[in-house]
């Protein structure tokens, strides 16, 4: 007979499971285990059901570990058994079929339960909860054959279930009871950023509804609300919280409240039986996620190995929501209070939102939007306590258009978390990389646990490859995908666009079997864009596919109301137009008028239904400060006034402005013309920046002047001003053809290399041919402010104010 201790777990979910596995590394041989698991599989990877549901895995693919491994490592398993009995008295325990096991140490880990809301009918068929594989299954199956389906809770869960149902190419309503989606990870500002976000990817939100009862036959037809209304549904799925699962731990008398009380080594108010997971309440707190049922597992692996272990003391969490095309990031303590101070940057124009609460000159929570790529430096900082006292508030939040991930990686320090889900830091996965050869993400994932859980931290793997192995790294062996939409990368799509001769948005999505019906807030603009720039002069603009300010053709604010910034070519205006202005702006009773950096003036706090007459008024063109388009060219005053001056920067700037006006480009262009190399003008960080020198001009591609700053490179030296308009067109026409849309060119530039974009537009017959075709584009463009001047229609759909 063996002389082992015997070690029974409750529960063959995540962290349970991750005891053992933990355990078997520290102390193998210590113990003969056994498993007992009421779900009818193996060990599998919860948080991935949500690409089960989207399509995106198999079930097959998300088993953490098979049935091998239990084998493997002698386990005894006992799978679709529930364990209904404990004697603590004998130390056995025993399950719904009769199997009785001893133990001598024994670890709860039951989870969690679904909470479902007791409404009159929640017993009809198609009403259900999402938690596990047989969900999963149901909710596909049901797809199969209904088509509507309603999600009650628009929290984490309820979201990624919505976005799994559109993907089965379901309609869907997510009924929430609050009138902010996500209100325990996030702000008003970055719900709302989000519901757009999803409303785009075709989901229907019941927002501030009370559900009242299920109505229907045998099975769901609807859900009825408090207010009376009732909403179809064929399927109805509850994702509103979760309950830890201690019945179990109660019929023993163990201490519960609600979860099952432990200690900082996870043991009990009982000798030898331990509680891990959603089940557990440390210090006053049940989490629900895996990061810190982890961090629990790895101590109480440690006290089972009689290793020694610093106790487990509490985690910060963060949260991702898995939904593609939607990056949110919320840690820490999100929500601002008296004592807290805000670093806040709502970028617009790209829909970034990024906020982090600050207090006794420490971080304490961040919630990011539409860039998550601050996330794990954050969350670090937050770990560390770390004091930013002095630090520049672009040093704290990094500009998404700023250096890619390279140098952000190597500015992380080693001991950084850069996979939360399975707290491995940036120095253990780089000294895998190093020692172990390691040359894929897969292998990193294999090898250190990283990327295992969400996968949310797989970009961060990859850079660290490519940063530990240089270019030795081949990171395209890993495709990136425009959104999850789609399998195909950006320039498989716009090669399939030329080579198939596709011509709308949907025709796309069609064609290359899109994953949803809608497409969503990433790929429907950029496929517009592409279109219009593949077709200039046959595409319809797809209005729908813009975001708001494009669509508005004015800046909203944060009041709701608009801003109005008149073209000013080269920031050179004349007293009659400013004398036009300043009577348009008391006529409208403008509040606030500004000056802008690009030399323009900006009528602020203008009402929606004011637009248009506005507009008229002005009589000039459109600034389309609101676009991914030309903005500004700004000058300095040049060879006319200025002493130094050796040209006529502002005859330049303003050719150039006029030339370009109202073209579309991947991301916001911005440009100066300097009359000398003093550079008054600031040319050298601007997208293309024009600098007057003895005899000719130097052209400076890809400057940005944002929260990451970046210069210029020389793209070229020119003799003549043709020339500057020549070059300008040829470098702005490669840059319109080959960037990703969203892409500023300090991105693009830094991406592909200043040589290559060189040797393009020096060579005459490329530049030549991208001329013609930059030409083809701008003889057919239109001032926006002017259509919607001309017309009524447009006037009617997007300026109108209707009253409710
Ligand atoms: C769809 C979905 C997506 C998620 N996404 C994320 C995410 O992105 N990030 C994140 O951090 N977290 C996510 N979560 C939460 C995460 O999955 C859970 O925090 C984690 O699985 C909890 O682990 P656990 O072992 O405590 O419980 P579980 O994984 O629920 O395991 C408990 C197991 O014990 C079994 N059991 C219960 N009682 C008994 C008994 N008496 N006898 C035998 N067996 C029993 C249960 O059947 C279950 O299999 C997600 C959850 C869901 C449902
Ligand atoms: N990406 C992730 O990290 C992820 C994904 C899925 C699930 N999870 C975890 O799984 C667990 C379950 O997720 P969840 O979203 O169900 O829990 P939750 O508690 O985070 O959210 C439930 C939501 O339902 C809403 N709600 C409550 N009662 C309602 C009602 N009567 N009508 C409408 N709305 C109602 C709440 O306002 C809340 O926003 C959580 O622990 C969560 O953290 C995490
Ligand atoms: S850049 Fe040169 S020309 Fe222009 S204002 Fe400055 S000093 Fe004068
Ligand atoms: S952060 Fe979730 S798997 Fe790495």
């Amino acid at each position: 007979m063996s002389n082992k201790q015997k070690l029974v777990l409750v529960g063959n979910g995540m962290a349970g499971v991750n005891v053992i596995e933990h355990l078997l590394k520290l102390a193998p041989g210590k113990y003969d285990i056994t498993i007992f698991g009421s779900e009818p599989y193996p060990n599998y990877n919860r948080i991935l059901l949500s690409y089960v549901l989207a399509g995106d895995s198999s079930v097959e693919d998300i088993v953490i570990h098979p049935w091998d491994w239990y084998k493997a490592n002698g386990i005894t398993l006992y799978t679709g058994q529930t364990v209904t009995a404990i004697d603590t008295q004998a130390r056995t325990v025993t399950s719904d079929q009769g199997v009785t096991v001893t133990y001598d140490k024994l670890i709860l880990a039951t989870g969690s339960n679904p909470f479902m809301l007791p409404l009159p009918g929640a017993d009809k068929e198609g009403v259900m909860a999402y938690r596990t594989i047989r969900d999963c299954e149901m909710m596909i199956d049901a797809a199969r054959n209904y088509k509507k389906a309603i999600v009650i809770g628009g929290g984490l869960l309820g979201l990624e279930a919505a976005r799994g149902f559109l993907n089965l190419g379901m309609k869907v309503d997510v009924v929430h009871l609050v009138d902010t989606l996500m209100e325990r990870q996030l702000d008003r500002t970055a719900s709302k950023l989000l519901q757009e976000a999803l409303e785009a990817q075709g989901m229907n939100f019941l927002l501030e509804k009370q559900s009242a009862e299920i109505v229907g036959g045998q099975r769901v037809a609807g859900l009825k609300f408090k207010d009376g209304n009732v909403a179809d549904a064929d399927l109805v799925v509850m994702a509103v919280g979760i309950r830890p699962n201690v019945e179990l731990a109660k019929s023993i008398g163990l201490e519960v409240n609600p979860g099952i009380v432990v200690n900082d080594y996870m043991q009990t108010s009982m000798p030898d039986i331990y509680a891990v997971g959603e089940c557990a309440m440390h210090r006053g707190v049940v989490y629900g996620l895996v990061a810190p049922l982890y961090e629990q597992g790895a101590v109480l692996a440690k006290h089972l190995a009689e290793a020694e272990t610093a106790p487990y003391e509490g985690s910060i969490v963060y949260t991702k929501l898995k939904v593609s095309g939607v990056d949110v990031f919320s840690g820490g303590q999100f929500l601002e209070s008296e004592d807290c101070k805000t670093i806040r940057v709502h970028d617009e124009y790209s829909g970034v939102y990024k906020k982090v609460v600050i207090r006794d000159n420490k971080i304490i929570g961040a919630v990011l939007f539409g860039d998550t790529s601050d996330g794990t430096r954050l969350m670090q900082m937050i770990r560390d306590g770390s004091d930013i006292s002095g630090m520049e508030k672009a040093a704290i939040l990094r500009d998404s258009a700023g250096e890619g991930g390279g140098s952000a990686v190597a500015a992380m320090s080693d001991d950084t978390i850069a996979c939360g889900c399975n707290g491995v830091s940036k120095g253990a996965i780089c000294s895998a990389i190093r020692e172990q050869g390691l040359t894929s993400v897969e292998e990193v994932k294999d090898c250190t646990g990283a990327s295992r859980s969400c996968g949310g931290c797989k970009l961060l793997v990859g850079d660290l490859l490519a940063y530990t192995l240089g270019d030795s790294y081949d990171r395209t062996a890993v495709k990136e995908t425009m959104c999850g939409c789609t399998e195909h990368s950006r320039d498989e799509i716009v090669a399939a666009i030329r080579g198939k001769g596709l011509s709308h948005v949907r025709e796309v999505m069609s064609v290359l079997g899109w994953k949803t019906e809608d497409g969503c807030s990433k790929c429907r603009p950029a496929l517009n864009y592409y279109l219009g720039m593949i077709y200039p002069e046959t595409y319809q603009d797809d209005r729908t596919s813009r975001f708001v300010n494009e669509r508005m053709h004015a800046n909203i604010q944060k009041d709701g109301t608009y801003s109005v910034i008149p073209r000013m070519y080269g920031g050179v205006t004349s007293p009659a137009e400013l004398k036009r202005i300043a009577e348009v702006a008391e006529k409208f009773n403008v509040p606030t008028v500004k000056l802008t950096g690009g030399q323009r003036i900006d009528l602020l706090g203008v009402k929606k239904e004011d637009l248009t007459r506005m507009w008229e008024e002005l009589a000039m063109p459109s600034g389309y400060a609101y676009g991914k388009a030309l903005r500004t060219v700004k000058t300095c005053v040049g060879a006319d006034y200025c002493r130094f001056g050796t040209a006529d920067s502002m005859g330049m700037g303003i050719r150039l402005e006029k030339h370009f006006e109202r073209l579309n480009t991947p991301a916001k262009i911005k440009m100066a013309v300097s009359g000398c190399p003093r550079n008054c003008a600031e040319s050298v960080i601007k997208d293309l920046g024009v600098v007057a020198i003895d005899g000719g001009w130097e052209l400076y591609a890809g400057g940005n002047g944002g929260v990451r700053v970046r210069a210029g490179d020389l793209l070229t030296t020119v003799k003549t001003e043709d020339e500057v308009v020549e070059y300008a067109e040829a470098y702005l026409q490669y840059y319109r053809e080959n960037a990703d849309y969203g892409e500023r060119t300090s991105e693009w530039v830094k991406r592909v290399g200043i040589e290559s974009i060189r040797k393009v537009v020096e060579q005459a017959d490329e530049r030549k041919a991208l001329c013609e075709r930059m030409d083809i584009t701008l003889s057919v463009t239109k001032d926006p402010w002017k259509e919607a001047i001309e017309s009524g229609k447009i006037q009617k759909d997007l300026y109108e104010v209707v009253e409710l």
